[in-house]
């Protein structure tokens, strides 16, 4: 390939029929560059997209039987040369504009006399014509483009903006789409406006014009073989027509197609009703209302910075990287796990296995595991219960009562089962994972080493906050706890049931400030055969829950203890409100208790509390509004990755490199293939971003998109590229819910 930087001296326009225009939604505006090999160096545009050379740049149609990416064909002798191949055929200047003004100049083709010679022009001889008007030949390799020709009704008096290389003369080009390939066969006799600029979907026009524009324009600087050349780079093939696409016919049948976009112009194109028989149609992509998610203001968020619930924006999005990592974490070799058991596999211990310290559950030792679902695919946790042997059936009874009770202070109980997969008799109660959760004691009873890193079993990401968090618990947080515990509490117990798990290494910190009771049910299982009066044991629910409140604030675990009751009320009247005081020793005294009245003794925490949930709703959804760009951004390269090297599709080898798709192609070699003058990869993470975004909102931007062998280039906007991902995509979909409907999707009719 001659890598001489190119120099841009001339666009020449390729003709359409004018009526062609009318149908299409969509048109890309196609230049044939001439260039003068070794000139001049290109000008920054072309540096920007591709390696310059020089070499005449065209589009054109590619011979069916020759791949898109044949290597090039030897070109013919070229002008000055001292051959003159052409100099028998008649010069199609004169056919055109009546005269040759390179006729004394050089032309080497016939001149004939005008009243001998010329055929009177007809109206769209003026660079467009007729089907009817066009030689024979000109038949099939209609047939061969996708296209349909559009002619927007700016288009030719307004450069395009953004692309430097686009003049008024500018050819356009249509991809092929549904409602256009009909209108393509069509015939068009109607002259097309003075300015107006033609499509090179035109096919009769635009394959028969192209030697006549060159002669007409540069003195046949470019011959026939390279205009093979660039077809094949092109990818059209004229076996297309075999496929049938059904699009044309039912696009109102697609799950995308919203009929309120029939009235949707966003670009103005439909303001000039003359060049819009029909209005363009869209088929509804999801989400393409979207341009750049408009966000409110963070000074309008109250506390953007930091709320009781919501970390700051990075901390959260590291938190939650943290909690995925965590949750995808595999065991270490060795320790002797279950392959599966009862659905669940990849099972990983989120405490250590074998220690002979470990605190027993009733009379039972048991260990937590993670593990992930193989109905669903999602971690859930599971509590083992070593060497427990069921008597009954019915001591399953309260894992259904339980399974039904859902709130945001109680981790879901999921289901239970025995198994025997660990080489015991175990039972096996599932909940809800929550990644990297510390239990209470974890979070603020343990006693802090004082290193910055700290070693916890399978926990690396558990103890960041830890360094952060003081030995004494701030009042707020303190009540933020009360009240989601008595909420729990009152969630249970108004259900007639216990909660039985009060406790520090059963109620987990999930996230900021926010506790859940875990672990809950399994003492009604393990218990079953001494069940105990309901009211007794929210008695004891309440009386641990005052415990509880007195453990955390003196951080001793031994703090609810008779003996040093009197030190601990001690320290709750020294750190802590009244409030505080009057709360837990009313939970710890004799009297009958009830939840009602403790919710009554803290209705004004409540009130704070609510107000926080609300505040923590507005933060998360100021923050997901930031991440919806993502997903916009994803779909779309989902997309591409749909399209783009799809190896056959409609039975058609060459589906991904033709049409449509071979615009794709090339946009997205303009997104991820870019290099530098020195040939390097150019990674910008700016301009794919830029780039899928004014893609995903169809902007009227243009770019220009370069084959790959450089000898072709297209200049299309956005929204031409957006379309063509569209219908692309579109026949993927169709051709999907065909073979689900038990239609051959590729069959005629
Ligand atoms: N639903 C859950 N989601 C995520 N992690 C959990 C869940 N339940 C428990 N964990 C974690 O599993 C680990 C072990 O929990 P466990 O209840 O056994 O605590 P523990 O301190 O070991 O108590 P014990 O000494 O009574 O066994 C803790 O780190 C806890 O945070």
């Amino acid at each position: 390939m001659n890598s001489t930087r190119g120099f841009v001296n001339r666009c020449v326009l390729v003709f359409a029929p004018r009526d062609d225009r009318t149908q299409c939604s969509t048109k890309l505006l196609a230049f044939r560059l001439v260039a003068s090999a070794g000139q001049q160096t290109a000008g920054a545009v072309m540096a920007f997209f591709s390696r310059p050379q020089s070499a005449a740049v065209k589009i054109v149609k590619p011979n069916s039987d020759e791949g898109a990416l044949r290597p090039k064909q030897t070109p013919p002798p070229r002008k000055g040369s001292g051959e003159t191949p052409y100099n028998n055929r008649q010069c199609r200047n004169v056919v055109i504009y009546g005269h040759c003004k390179f006729q004394d100049k050089g032309c080497t083709y016939l001149h004939p006399t005008q009243t001998a010679e010329v055929p009177e022009p007809t109206p769209s001889s003026h660079g467009t014509r007729s089907k009817q008007q066009e030689p024979p030949t000109a038949s099939p390799l209609a047939q061969a483009i996708n296209a349909p020709a559009f002619v927007p009704p700016r288009a030719a008096s307004r450069p395009a903006e953004g692309s430097p290389s686009l003049t008024p003369q500018a050819a356009v080009f249509v991809p092929k789409t549904p409602a256009g390939i009909a209108v393509a066969r069509n015939t068009a006799a109607s002259p097309p406006p003075a300015d107006s600029v033609h499509s090179i979907a035109a096919a009769s026009s635009i394959l028969r014009t192209e030697p006549e524009d060159r002669q007409q324009e540069n003195g046949h600087e470019l011959q026939p073989d390279a205009e093979q050349n660039g077809h094949q780079e092109y990818g059209y093939q004229t076996g297309y027509e075999d496929y049938n696409y059904q699009g044309a016919q039912d696009v109102t049948d697609s799950p995308y197609f919203d009929p309120n976009q029939l009235e949707y112009h966003p670009h103005g194109y439909d303001h000039d009703a003359s060049y819009f028989a029909h209005p363009p149609m869209f088929l509804r992509q999801p989400l393409n209302y979207l341009l750049y998610t408009p966000s409110m203001p963070s000074q309008l968020i109250r506390n953007t910075i930091n709320t009781h619930f919501v970390p700051p924006s990075n901390d959260l999005r590291q938190i939650l990287q943290e909690r995925s990592e965590t949750a995808r974490g595999v065991a270490p070799a060795g320790l002797g796990l279950p392959e599966e058991l009862q659905g669940y596999h990849t099972l990983v211990p989120l405490e250590p296995t074998g220690n002979a310290e470990r605190r027993k559950m009733v009379n039972w030792h048991s260990t937590v595991y993670r593990a992930i679902n193989a109905t669903d695919g999602l971690p859930y946790v599971l509590r083992r219960v070593e060497n427990y042997r069921l008597m009954h059936q019915a001591a399953f009874a309260p894992i259904e009562l339980w399974s039904q009770i859902q709130h945001p202070g109680v981790v879901a109980l999921k289901e239970a089962f025995t198994t025997k997969s660990f080489n015991d008799s175990s039972l096996v109660v599932v909940y809800a994972y929550h990644p990297n959760a510390k239990t209470l004691y974890e979070a603020h009873v343990k006693p802090k080493p004082q290193t910055q890193q700290q070693t916890v079993f399978y926990g690396r990401h558990h103890h960041r906050h830890q360094q952060q968090q003081t030995q004494v618990m701030p009042e707020n947080t303190l009540w933020s706890y009360i009240v989601q515990i008595a909420s729990a509490i009152k969630k249970v117990h108004e259900r007639g049931q216990a909660v039985r798990m009060i406790d520090v290494s059963k109620i987990i910190v999930t996230s900021q400030n926010r506790v859940r009771i875990g672990s809950c049910g399994i003492i009604d299982v393990l218990l079953y055969d001494t069940q105990q009066d309901a009211s007794f044991l929210q008695q004891e629910d309440l009386l641990a829950f005052g415990r509880l409140i007195y453990i955390l604030c003196t951080n001793n675990l031994s703090a609810a203890n008779q003996q040093n009751m009197p030190k601990s009320i001690d320290a709750v009247k020294r750190l802590y409100s009244a409030d505080v005081q009057t709360l837990a020793l009313y939970l710890c005294s004799k009297m009958h208790k009830s939840i009602e009245h403790v919710l009554e003794m803290v209705k004004g925490r409540i009130l704070a509390e609510h107000d926080e949930a609300l505040m923590a709703t507005d933060r998360l959804e100021y923050e997901l509004l930031g991440e919806l760009e993502n997903a916009r951004l994803f779909r779309l390269i989902c997309k591409f990755g749909f399209i783009n090297e799809r190896p056959e599709f409609a039975r058609d080898a060459r589906w991904s490199e033709t049409g449509d798709r071979y615009i794709i192609k090339l946009f997205r070699d303009y997104v991820f293939h870019q290099i530098d003058e020195h040939g390097n990869p150019v990674l910008d993470l700016g301009h794919v971003l830029t780039c899928l975004n004014k893609l995903d909102a169809g902007t009227d931007e243009k770019m220009m998109l370069v084959a790959r062998d450089e000898q072709s280039c297209l200049v299309v906007s956005y929204k031409d590229v957006k379309t063509c991902i569209a219908n692309a995509f579109d026949e993927l979909m169709r051709a999907t819910t065909a073979s689900q409907t038990g239609k051959d999707p590729y069959s005629r009719g």
